[in-house]
């Protein structure tokens, strides 16, 4: 089939992408034409494992085409998938600018029934104002036309973005016509054999998007705030995890007590969801609070290690590993990192930052600022530190040569914001070990 994918951010880029992969003729357009010139040398503008090489691939195979022209785009198209940003007003609400952009576009331009798809994430009834706005643009320029427009959410998670798309566990689409379900079907048809295509109303299609993302979050919030209480109470809660996550009617994914969630989505998705609440004068104590435990974990966290270093943290040297909000990405959205780092600047602390992809989108998020130093080597990064903080559990920190750091700093403190190490191996080593909600928290702080 040919397609035609409209804002080539994470989403679009890997829609685009595998989809010329499995063989349909892909064009993508966005708004931003040095991204456009960009992708054209096969340069992708972020980090995504595997992404460049499968970009390259099919440019190189004639399936993928970079177009800053919207009518080049939708020319010859059966489907046109919109990909753009949805990001947070300040209200909480989505921002569906770019969004309608996009349809006010189509609307003028299209010539010819086509299939709409809407894979960007967008509140509830999103779909149906789109439809009715698109078809009576068409029907005000005299055209016998009619489009239709289809709820595809996407669950793909950035740093595992082309395995997730390729193995997808459910594909979903909300539509209105038997005709939107069957060419969907055709169109997912290399993808869905292992997986469900489930077709449903669109507004259920958007609703099933916030609900994963909100469910999700609910057990990374339910499981940081059990560790305020396993801290306090002397149990671990990597092991309660464990135990819990063993029941199969509960499963261990998103159980990992630590810093937080951060990133584009869960963010944004809760708060955009506990906006539609609001909207619909409903109470939503659940997403409230799932917002509320996450947003303090952070502060908690920091707060530990500015109370343990006391009036020691004037001056003191502080490293932190790991500066995306999640491995395999230079994703900043939301990063802990950045709120962490600015609360021990604000305490006295001079900190120093290494990421293993340590590019000018990372560093361009934090502010020029005489107490924030970008280092290039993990080791250099804890040099005469105070503290060693791992923010983001990378494969490259799995197992550091604790000697090294061990001689290399000044205070062996390690403040461990994603529970990634053994507290005993670390203590073994000669250091003082903080986890997040690990009994040996409170036992290290009586024991000073
Ligand atoms: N990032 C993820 O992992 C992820 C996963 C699932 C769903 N989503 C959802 O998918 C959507 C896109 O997310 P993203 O992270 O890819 O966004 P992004 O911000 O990375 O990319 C959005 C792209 O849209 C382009 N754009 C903006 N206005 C445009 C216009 N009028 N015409 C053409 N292009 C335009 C921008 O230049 C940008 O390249 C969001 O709704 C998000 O919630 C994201
Ligand atoms: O047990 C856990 C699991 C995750 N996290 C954190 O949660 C955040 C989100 O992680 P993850 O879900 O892996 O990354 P995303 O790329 O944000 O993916 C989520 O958001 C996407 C955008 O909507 C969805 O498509 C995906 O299905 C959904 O997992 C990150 O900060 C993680 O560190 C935890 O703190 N504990």
């Amino acid at each position: 089939m040919k397609i035609a994918v409209f804002g080539l951010g994470y989403v679009g880029l890997v829609t685009a992408t595998s989809l010329s992969e499995v063989g349909h003729q892909v064009i993508g357009y966005d708004a931003d034409t040095d991204k456009l010139e960009s992708l054209r040398n096969s340069e992708v503008p972020f980090y995504e494992p595997g992404l460049a090489d499968l970009v390259s691939k099919n440019i190189d195979q004639g399936n993928l085409h970079f177009v800053d022209h919207i009518d080049w785009a939708i020319a010859d198209s059966d489907v046109i998938f919109i990909a753009v940003g949805t990001p947070p007003k300040e209200d909480g609400s989505a921002d569906l600018k770019s969004l309608y952009q996009v349809v006010e576009s189509l609307g003028q331009m299209l010539e010819r029934s086509i299939t709409i798809v809407v894979k960007s994430t967008v509140p509830v009834g999103t779909n149906q104002a789109i439809d009715r706005a698109l078809n009576a643009l068409l029907e005000s320029r005299g055209l016998q036309v009619s489009c239709d427009v289809v709820s595809n959410p996407e669950f793909l998670r950035e740093g595992n973005a082309l395995h997730d798309v390729f193995n997808p566990d459910r594909i979903v689409i909300g539509a209105t016509s038997r005709q939107a379900f069957d060419t969907m079907r055709r169109l997912y048809a290399p993808f869905h054999f292992t997986c469900p295509l489930l077709e449903m109303e669109p507004a259920s299609a958007e609703l099933s998007k916030y609900a994963a993302n909100a469910f999700l979050a609910s057990r990374i919030s339910f499981m940081n705030e059990l560790s305020r209480l396993a801290e306090t109470v002397g149990a671990d809660i990597n092991q309660v995890s464990t135990a819990l996550g063993t029941d199969p009617r509960i499963g261990h994914h998103f159980l990992h007590a630590g810093i937080g969630y951060g990133g584009s989505c869960f963010p944004k998705d809760i708060l955009s969801l506990r906006n539609m609440f609001w909207e619909h004068r409903i109470e939503s104590p659940l997403t409230n609070a799932i917002q509320q435990v996450n947003s303090e974990q952070r502060h908690r966290f920091a707060k530990t290690i500015i109370e343990h270093l006391a009036d020691a943290i004037d001056n003191s040297t502080i490293a932190l590993w790991g500066l995306t909000f999640k491995p395999n990405t230079d994703d900043m959205r939301d990063a802990p990192s950045l709120e962490i780092s600015q609360l021990l600047q604000k305490a006295g602390a001079n900190v120093r930052l290494y990421d293993p992809v340590l590019n000018s989108a990372i560093k361009d998020r934090f502010p020029t600022d005489s107490q924030l130093e970008f280092v290039d080597d993990m080791y250099e990064a804890v040099h005469g530190a105070d503290a060693l903080v791992l923010v983001t559990e990378w494969t490259t920190f799995a197992e550091p040569d604790f000697t090294k750091v061990m001689q290399l700093m000044r205070t062996p403190n390690v403040f461990d914001g994603r529970n990634f190490w053994d507290p005993d191996f670390v203590r073994s080593q000669g250091f003082t070990y903080y986890g997040v909600g690990r009994p040996e928290i409170r036992f290290n702080q009586k024991g000073g």
